[in-house]
């Protein structure tokens, strides 16, 4: 197992841990989708009978929420983290390594909650449900957390032990971090910016304008067509170029043009069969909107002002958050800083799973 971590920000440490136990196969969740009344989002849209698809795992919540943990998932992932799944899972999920009996996620010790996201098309509210469909409102990472708070109010917790996030879903942490609803703890935010920088800005424009570049978008008015399955395909290949890095691409595909076109039309083709159009424009245009600052004086004093303690973690090679941009997020807000080594780039909180699984054990630990 490789050696990570042991780059600190301004405060705390984070030590190597001993390599982990073996581990048992993770449990099946409870499944339930939460019938939650009118939601009205940041920018006034409503959603008039939100519903929250949420999958639990573990101990008992206690009732002070000192053994709760919140896992929030990534930009097209959901909310089967880890165990059997159902048919439209991959059987292990997509932290096998992060969550399970004796786990750094330890379902033996946690009581674990990880919801589907507002706007996607995984259970919870989204553009695929009728009656609202293309009318369905824009969301922002905010208000992606506060259908999350109402949620976890509607399931009597008052209190989060741990959040956890990567990519979309540590944009979620940090926000998680900043509202006093339902407080937290700590909040673990991996491969995410406190604020969506101008490249990953433009990098999702890009994959916007090829949606609804499509004629086959129709307004978003698709229903019953193919909908618009090469802008789709398009904006999927382009936005896994930024989940990966130039090395990791030369060491794979350097001598194999083939290999590389198969393998970008692999991921265009696979998605367009799992991912609604309308719910990715949503999705994408929350992540691009994410800031942190907004309305909170700038990011410098948001971060400041954190009720939780944060610990931030980069991938060495990733441009969607650079380690700069998540190294000053941790000194920001005081907290620490963690790295996952990996020539991968973004995606090197999957790709390196027993890495990161070290990484979220020594910082729950
Ligand atoms: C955290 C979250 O919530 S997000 C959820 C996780 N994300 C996803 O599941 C998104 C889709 N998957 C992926 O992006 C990637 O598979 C990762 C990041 C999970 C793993 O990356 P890698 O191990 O590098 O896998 P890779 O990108 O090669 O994808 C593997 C697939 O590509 C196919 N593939 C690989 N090379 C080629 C090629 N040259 N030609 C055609 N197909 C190819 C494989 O057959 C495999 O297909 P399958 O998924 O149907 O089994
Ligand atoms: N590969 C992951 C990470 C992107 O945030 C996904 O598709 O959701």
């Amino acid at each position: 197992m490789t050696a990570v971590l042991d780059r600190t920000a301004r405060a705390g440490t984070v030590v190597t841990p001993p390599v982990s136990p073996a581990q048992t196969t993770c449990p099946a969740p409870r499944h339930d989708v939460l019938r939650l009344g009118r939601f009205t989002g940041e920018g006034g849209g409503v959603v008039p009978d939100l519903h929250v698809s949420v999958r639990r795992w573990g101990a008992a919540a206690r009732a002070d929420g000192s053994n709760v943990v919140l896992l929030l998932h990534a930009l097209t992932g959901d909310s089967h983290v880890a165990g059997p799944g159902g048919p439209a899972h991959a059987p292990e999920g997509w932290w096998p390594t992060v969550l399970g009996p004796r786990a750094p996620v330890d379902t033996e010790r946690f009581h674990v909650i990880a919801p589907d996201v507002l706007g996607g098309c995984s259970g919870t509210s989204g553009p695929a449900d009728a009656p609202l469909g293309p009318g369905f409102p824009e969301v922002t990472v905010r208000d992606q957390v506060a259908a999350e708070v109402r949620a976890l109010q509607a399931l009597g917790v008052t209190r989060v032990a741990h959040v956890i996030g990567a990519s979309a879903g540590g944009m979620r942490a940090l926000e998680w971090a900043a509202q006093r609803a339902v407080p937290v703890d700590h909040a673990v935010v991996v491969a995410a910016p406190a604020v969506a920088s101008a490249d990953l800005r433009a990098w999702l424009e890009l994959q916007r304008s090829a949606v609804s570049g499509d004629p086959a978008w129709c307004g978003g008015r698709y229903a019953g067509t193919t909908g618009p399955v090469s802008g789709l395909a398009l904006a999927r290949q382009l936005a896994v170029l930024t989940y990966r890095s130039a090395e990791g691409l030369e060491h794979r595909f350097g001598d194999d043009p083939e290999g590389l076109a198969g393998w970008l039309e692999h991921h265009g083709r696979a998605f367009v069969e799992r991912f609604d159009a309308g719910s990715y424009l949503r999705l994408i245009g929350a992540m691009a909107s994410h800031d942190l600052g907004r309305g909170r004086g700038g990011v410098a004093r948001a971060l400041a002002a954190l009720p939780a303690r944060v610990t931030a973690v980069a991938v060495s090679t990733d441009r969607f958050a650079t380690p700069a941009e998540v190294r000053a997020l941790a000194e920001g807000a005081g907290g620490r800083y963690a790295v996952i080594d990996s020539a991968h780039g973004h995606d090197g909180f999957l790709l390196e799973a027993d890495q990161t699984a070290e990484v979220l054990r020594s910082v729950l630990a």
